[in-house]
């Protein structure tokens, strides 16, 4: 079986939050079960893609509207990844340092996808199934089903899975002569409130819909960003695939990230001299215990309420606040004029820095994940795997995976968002903290628990096989 992931974050070459992470690992564990197992993402300007060997195996010309732009499809030559990778170059469009949040990302996104399926055309080895992720890839399975000049693609079954259905890409229909031929009288396929949006658009036409945790299934059809009703609409054709973790990667006995490597034997004085680098690094007291978030500072991951989570807790509580993200400028400038307030209880790196993540995973005593809607979150299976106690609210996949301590479990969970909840959670991990036979017990516990892709990449070849069989 031969399957195409198409997306815009791939890790290790362009990630900006989890799904570059799931893109760049479920893929691995599908070609070791046997799927060949291909990525296409675009060729950005960043220095791990640069110094990457290439072979270009097709050019051509894509339309946008009145425009054209030449483009290249480039192999990476490179047994390291575990699969396939191929690079979609559009000098104008594409090749650029960041993977988001320019001006013309409607044009980007879809050219993008015009270019992927003009490969597809001219490959003589066409894929069995071609795998989206998220609204930027969207309009694929729409142009499959739809468009004229990709007819002979039709049969090729397409999958959409939703890493997170508030960002869908909607566009005006002023923009329309971006979409190559189709025949008008099926143009509802593309709309949704008056816009064409390609995240409804794919949920619309892809063969199935999978989202990354059952829970967050459960809940799209309540509340998905004004899409709830087309969700719940088209509830047979969706599944909830909970996401898994690299064990390679994020693993604490090997990870290069982090300075001191442990294994379940030796997991405390590992940790601590992790923990011992990051107090150092922060002016903190070794001594008392390190609470740290991590993550895009965004109102859907709670990071809104990051400021008045740290004021309230250090009026009452003893210890010690790390903050690492980046994103909403409010949000970062008012975490960073706390640290005058608190200094040497409360710091904050604001940027994104990949191995002080792993740090952090690696050396602080909680994890705090306040998020108002979190479809899986990676953060807090990495935290586990590295024996960091989450603080999670209960919604979406940190409901699936994280298990309160009051329930025999390992986590501290809330319900609601708000400062006074998550504080008493912050609490309760804090009197846990101080029964540390109990706590480094638990550490060693959650250390074991299995969240790599073994057992959900064979979901998802279960559903490949599912969709070759019902052609
Ligand atoms: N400033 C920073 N510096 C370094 N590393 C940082 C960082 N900010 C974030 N990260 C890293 O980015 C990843 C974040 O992954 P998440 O899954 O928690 O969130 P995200 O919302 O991006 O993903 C969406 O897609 C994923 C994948 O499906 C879902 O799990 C999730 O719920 C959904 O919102 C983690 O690897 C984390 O360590």
């Amino acid at each position: 079986m031969r399957v195409l992931h198409a997306s815009l974050e791939c890790y290790p070459l362009a990630k900006v939050g989890g799904l570059g992470d799931v893109v760049g690992s479920l893929p691995k564990y599908l070609t070791e079960l046997g799927c060949t197992t291909e990525v296409i993402m675009p060729f950005f300007d960043n220095p791990r893609i640069n110094k990457l060997p290439c072979e270009n195996v097709y050019s051509d010309t894509l339309v946008l509207g009145s425009d054209s732009f030449d483009f290249t499809i480039k192999k990476v030559i490179s047994v390291e990844f575990g699969f396939q990778i191929y690079l979609v170059d559009i000098k104008e469009l594409l090749y650029r340092p960041n993977v988001y949040s320019y001006d013309d990302d409607t044009e980007r996104f879809v050219a993008f996808q015009i270019a992927v399926l003009n490969w597809i055309l001219y490959k003589d080895i066409k894929p069995d199934i071609i795998h989206c992720h998220d609204h930027h890839t969207g309009l694929i399975p729409f142009l499959v089903s739809q468009v004229d000049i990709y007819q002979s693609l039709i049969d090729i079954p397409t999958i959409l899975t939703i890493h997170n259905a508030q960002y869908q890409g909607q566009f005006s229909y002023e923009k329309l002569d971006y979409i190559p031929q189709f025949d008008l009288h099926n143009i509802g396929l593309l709309d949704w409130d008056q816009c064409i949006n390609p995240l409804a658009t794919a949920i619309k036409c892809a063969w199935k819909v999978t989202t990354v945790s059952p829970s967050y299934m459960n809940e799209l059809q309540g509340e998905a960003n004004g899409l709830e009703r087309l969700l719940s609409h088209e509830k047979e054709k969706c599944i909830g695939i909970l996401n898994g973790i690299d064990h390679q990667i994020w693993n604490p006995e090997t990870d290069p990230m982090i300075i001191s490597n442990y294994g379940s034997k030796n997991i405390v004085s590992g940790r601590k001299k992790n923990k011992s680098w990051l107090c150092k690094e922060f002016g903190f007291d070794i001594d008392k215990p390190l609470v740290a978030f991590i993550g895009r500072l965004v109102y859907e991951k709670g990071a809104d309420l990051l400021p008045d989570i740290v004021s309230e807790t250090l009026q009452h509580l003893d210890i010690n606040i790390l903050i690492l993200g980046s994103g909403d400028p409010e949000v970062e400038s008012r975490l960073s004029e706390l640290k005058e307030r608190f200094p040497n209880r409360y710091n904050t790196y604001i940027g994104y820095d990949e191995k002080l993540s792993h740090m952090i995973y690696a050396g602080a005593d909680f994890l705090l994940m306040p998020s108002r809607v979190e479809p899986c979150g990676l953060n807090q299976l990495y935290s586990l795997r590295y024996g960091l106690i989450p603080i999670v609210r209960r919604i979406g996949g940190l409901k699936d995976t994280v298990i309160d301590i009051g329930d025999d479990g390992f986590g501290i969970c809330h319900d609601q968002v708000n400062v006074q909840d998550v504080y008493n959670s912050i609490k309760r991990g804090i009197e846990f903290y101080n029964d540390q036979k109990e706590y480094k017990k638990t550490q060693k516990e959650i250390v074991k628990i299995d969240h790599s892709w073994n057992n959900s990449a064979n979901q998802y070849i279960e559903l490949y096989k599912s969709l070759k069989q019902s052609q």
